[in-house]
């Protein structure tokens, strides 16, 4: 497994298909359903810890997702996402940050950001660490730049293209592109010889991600424009709690079969 193949797949015109994941049972349906990559994001924060941003969460809850999901998909492209203050701070942290994605088993990581990251980008691939960019909607800077999408002026746009191809050149193997418009997603995606992955950027990115929880519909809290649902899995999974917890109180289960019995009299019978 290879950043190349996801080069090639660009040049075939193949789309790319990446999932967010954090643990061991999702990985490992995510592997069987032959997904191209699995992103730890630090969306983890909002999903699996129930914060409200991404700047609640740091390397060590990010190191347990990334090891539980390279154990359900040792198969799978994993690339492990640099949260909030993992590379900011200093190159020599952030080069060391990264490194411990990679030893828990991310295979890339990656991180937020335009010319501002370019420098540590190039350091970090000059060491051997994929990294795949993210620009647009850079959610760790939601403070500074609110939620909104990018590339809806003439200024917003240089300043993207102008960024995805410093990424390019500074060896970036991909970049994410979130919420950016449509047109300049597209235009985007021709200029490149990287692939670009999009989340709610449109129909003309070379690949698309989505967060677990959301296609799934078990985020019953998050409705923005760019997603589909693919179940009603918050529905789902409470009706099914629903029909346990009433066979429980009416005494439908546990059935005779699912209870153990002891050795009768004079039986050879084993335990
Ligand atoms: N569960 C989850 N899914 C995500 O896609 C996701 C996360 N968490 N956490 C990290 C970031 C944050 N993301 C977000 C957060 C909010 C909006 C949002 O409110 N969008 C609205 C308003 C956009 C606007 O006003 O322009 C929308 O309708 O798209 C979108 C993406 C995407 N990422
Ligand atoms: C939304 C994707 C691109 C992400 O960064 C995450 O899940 O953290
Ligand atoms: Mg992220």
């Amino acid at each position: 497994m290879s950043i190349r193949k996801f080069l090639k797949m660009k040049k075939k015109q193949e789309k790319i298909v990446m999932i967010t994941a954090y643990d061991y049972f999702s990985a490992k349906i995510a592997e069987a359903a032959n997904v191209d990559m699995i992103l730890v994001g630090d969306s983890a924060s909002n999903v699996m810890l129930g914060n409200n941003d991404t700047i609640k969460i740091g390397m060590e809850e990010m190191i347990i997702f990334v090891k539980a999901v390279k154990k359900g998909a040792p198969n799978t492209f994993i690339i492990g996402d640099m949260p909030f203050l993992s590379y900011q701070v200093s190159d020599s942290e952030a080069i060391k940050n990264a490194g411990l994605l990679l030893k828990a088993g991310a295979d890339a990581i990656k991180l937020e950001g335009g010319l501002n990251v370019v420098p540590l980008i190039k350091k970090m691939v000059d060491f051997g660490i994929p990294v795949m960019g993210h620009i647009g909607f850079t959610p760790q800077s939601y403070k500074q730049i609110g939620i909104t999408s990018k590339g809806k002026t003439q200024t917003e746009e240089e300043v993207l293209l102008n960024s995805a191809k410093a990424l390019e050149n500074s060896g970036a193997f991909s970049i994410v592109l979130e919420m950016v418009t449509e047109p300049v997603a597209k235009k985007i995606s021709e200029e490149l010889a990287i692939p670009t992955i999009g989340i709610g950027s449109g129909r003309f990115c070379d690949g698309q991600v989505l967060v677990w929880h959301d296609l799934l519909g078990l985020n019953n809290e998050f409705e923005p424009k760019f997603l589909k649902k693919y179940l009603n899995g918050f529905e789902l999974f409470k009706e099914a709690i629903e029909n346990y917890s009433s066979e429980v109180k009416n005494g439908k289960f546990p059935e005779a079969k699912h209870a153990y019995k002891p050795i009768e009299e004079g039986s050879d019978q084993k335990l």
